[in-house]
């Protein structure tokens, strides 16, 4: 664990308040990142002038400071990052020392979490330095929370005056960016961001996987799609598995052979350009295996059930910024 370090004009703090599952993840893929850029010095500099390499993350209980440090403590690289791993009590000291703070805490924290004693301070643009330099980015990951939300958090409840506002951004990444293959949806607002600061938002992303820019009424339906969909995709591939299994293949090669098979169909639409309804006939012989199962799959109604999923998931996500949804799937079916 790295002790703070003076800065070069090239470097940026990044604080992560509540560093669970998806701050572990981001921080895995862009310390993993860091450390690549810095083994391969030769290649073309596509970098923002300034990268974030001083990480600070912070969560709630000692036990998952402890979790934290032991997920990220082997990626960080002496002269290449840096990470200190701190209890909530210093979220606010985090905020005020970061240039770019990621709330990585469950959606209904926000307001609260924003809010602390001190944090307006922590906030609050230096107008005796260079306004761009000092002026900080949040970027929420949080669920059903929009920017509007954050912004009315920031000027109506915390007080800050509008020209004080820091840079809100909403984006939707998924746990894949643990191994560098997010889907991260980035929320575009208008104006539009500084072309400095998509730079920046782009390669942090960029280093985590694919990163696509959407209007902000689209942002639920992509949590459900990209965000909750690593699960809808688990599912599948568990169902896959069992079949395997319930004809006799082992499970543990049943499940490699899955996850292998759902790579490749995934390979073939992304990288071969693939549509996928192509694929689906040209595995389908006729009077073969594959078209006997796939009917089998839409008299199941899997095609409607899938995509009611993610319709349903939407209707939640949306629901999530307001003190969370009650109910899951109850009032609305
Ligand atoms: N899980 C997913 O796949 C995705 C989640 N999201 C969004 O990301 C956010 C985080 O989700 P996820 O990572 O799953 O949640 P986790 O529960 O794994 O992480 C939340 C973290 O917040 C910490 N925490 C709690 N209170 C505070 C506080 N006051 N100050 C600082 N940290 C605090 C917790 O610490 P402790 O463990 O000590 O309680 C925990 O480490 C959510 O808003 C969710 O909507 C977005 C995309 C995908
Ligand atoms: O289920 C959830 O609420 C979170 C947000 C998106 C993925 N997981």
């Amino acid at each position: 664990m790295a002790a703070p370090e003076v800065k070069s004009s090239s470097e940026l703090t990044m604080a992560v308040l509540g560093c669970g599952t998806m701050g572990i993840s981001i921080l895995s893929g862009i310390l993993s990142s860091l450390d690549s850029l810095a083994a391969s010095p030769s290649e073309p500099p596509t970098s923002p002038p300034a990268l974030p390499r001083h990480f600070i993350a912070t969560v709630r209980s000692p036990a998952s400071v402890s979790k934290v440090e032991s997920a990220l403590s082997p990626l960080v690289k002496p002269a290449v990052s840096t990470l200190r791993v701190l209890q909530s009590t210093s979220n606010v000291s985090a905020v005020s020392e970061a240039d770019i703070i990621l709330l990585g805490c469950k959606p209904y924290m926000v307001g609260s979490l924003l809010t602390a004693s001190g944090m307006k301070d922590a906030l609050t643009v230096n107008h005796t330095t260079d306004h761009a330099r000092k002026q900080k980015i949040i970027i929420s990951i949080c669920a059903g929370v929009t920017v509007p939300d954050l912004e009315a958090i920031l000027r109506d409840d915390l007080g800050l005056p509008a020209n004080d506002l820091p840079i809100v951004v909403r984006a939707m990444p998924n746990t894949a960016s643990k191994i560098r293959e997010s889907m991260t949806v980035i929320n575009t607002v208008d104006p539009p961001l500084p072309d400095s600061v998509t730079e920046l938002l782009t390669w942090i992303f960029k280093q985590i996987g694919e990163v696509s820019f959407l209007p902000p009424n689209l942002m639920d339906a992509c949590t459900s799609l990209c965000a909750s969909g690593t699960a809808f995709f688990a599912l599948m591939m568990e169902a896959a598995a069992d079949g395997g299994v319930a004809m006799g293949i082992p499970r543990a090669e049943a499940n490699k052979m899955a996850a292998q098979t759902m790579r490749g169909a995934a390979g073939l639409v992304l990288e071969g350009g693939e549509h996928p309804a192509i694929l689906r006939e040209k595995v389908s012989t006729p009077g073969g295996c594959t078209i006997g199962g796939l009917l089998v799959l839409e008299e199941e109604g899997v095609r409607g059930a899938v995509a009611k999923a993610v319709r349903e998931a939407t209707v939640v996500a949306s629901l999530l910024g307001g003190g969370g949804a009650k109910n899951v799937n109850g009032p609305r079916r």
